[in-house]
């Protein structure tokens, strides 16, 4: 069926759904509103049609989300009702997440792109993914965190406005992750903030080629090449300022066990990417929290992997209870 905005729907419409999301982590260090990788860590949303209007925060991470028609979660489903020609007026919406809030992780993209996806999915997909992925990025402005979220894998994305470009590519198996993660919020409008207007010839030459290295060596393997390629001159040395601690591991982590280290997203995460089989793994978890002690900061850190996949939808919502997709006891 073709509905009057051109668009192809590719499945049945749906009463009630559920999707899970994987958190990102954008910019890898030198790919600032560029690069984008989906991480096994999850936020979890369930929509229904309903006679009337209700949302429903679960755990410890939402704290303090509105639970009115201005949650954004429930504005973005309208968007795409919108934009499908769909009227669904009032939804049940119950959400629990396992991302931190503001912490550099992708709450709010996995958050937009849950909320984008589900709806989506009630009208019977008439939405292509790229235009969720555009309507997701015009409200971020960037696409790297959304387009990780939305595909999965590592992104490779550009947006001019008005159109995003977006290459998924599959991250190299032998890499893990370990990411610390401060005891502290940083929103991403204050964490630009701080950034420059303007940059030197020189420092867009040095991220240009560290980002385009990055790529290659995520794509063909060649992991050795990570620390070099993940140096960065355009926003980590600004955003250091709000971090205590960070200029130290960006310098040292390296020498720790890590092929390379960046800032995660906005921050405050920072995250390391490791050789799953590197025998300095516990080292280097030791080093990252020691230094954060030091500098009187409470963290934790998380071993997380890179994930191929990005929203996984699941129908059945009769069968199987929310929490029970949410503890992991049902996959697809
Ligand atoms: N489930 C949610 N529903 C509504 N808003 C959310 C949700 N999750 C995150 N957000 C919004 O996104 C903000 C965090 O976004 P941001 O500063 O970009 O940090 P992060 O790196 O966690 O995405 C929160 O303060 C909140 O306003
Ligand atoms: N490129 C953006 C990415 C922000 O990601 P988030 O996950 O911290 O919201 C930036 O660095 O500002």
């Amino acid at each position: 069926m073709i509905t009057n905005k051109g668009f192809e729907k590719i499945d049945t419409p749906r009463k009630a759904v559920r999707v899970a999301i994987p958190a990102s982590t954008a910019n890898l260090g030198p790919g600032f509103d560029t690069l984008g990788m989906a991480l096994g860590l999850y936020s979890w949303i369930e929509m229904k049609e309903a006679a009337q209007t209700s949302i429903t925060l679960l755990g410890d991470q939402l704290y303090g989300i509105p639970t009115d028609k201005t949650n954004l979660i429930y504005k973005m489903a309208q968007a795409v009702f919108r934009k499908a020609n769909v009227s669904i007026p009032e939804l049940e919406i119950t959400m629990y997440s396992d991302i931190p809030l503001t912490r550099g992780l992708g709450s709010s993209a996995s958050a937009l792109i849950g909320a984008l996806a589900a709806a989506n999915a009630l009208t019977g997909h008439v939405l292509p993914d790229e235009e969720l992925l555009h309507m997701a990025t015009a409200f971020e402005k960037h696409p790297d965190n959304v387009g990780a979220s939305l595909y999965g894998g590592i992104v490779v994305a550009t947006w001019d406005g008005q159109h995003a470009n977006c290459v998924r590519i599959t991250p190299p198996t032998e890499l893990q992750a370990l990411v610390i993660i401060p005891d502290f919020q940083l929103s991403t409008t204050k964490a630009r903030e701080v950034l420059p207007t303007q940059l030197s010839m020189a420092d867009a030459i040095y991220n240009i080629s560290r980002s385009s290295l990055l790529v290659a060596a995520l794509y063909s393997g060649k992991l050795h090449l990570i620390r070099e390629a993940m140096q960065d001159r355009l926003h980590q040395p600004y955003r250091a300022t709000l971090v205590p601690g960070m200029e130290q591991i960006l310098e040292q982590a390296t020498n720790h066990g890590a092929l390379g280290i960046a800032l995660s997203g906005a921050g405050p995460t920072m995250i390391a990417f490791v050789d799953r089989h590197s025998a300095q793994k516990e080292q280097l978890a030791h080093y990252l929290m020691d230094t954060m002690k030091a500098q009187g900061i409470t963290a934790s850190t998380l071993w997380l992997e890179p994930v191929t996949e990005g929203v996984i939808y699941y129908y059945d919502t009769e069968t199987y209870s929310f929490m029970d997709i949410v503890k992991g006891e049902v996959r697809l």
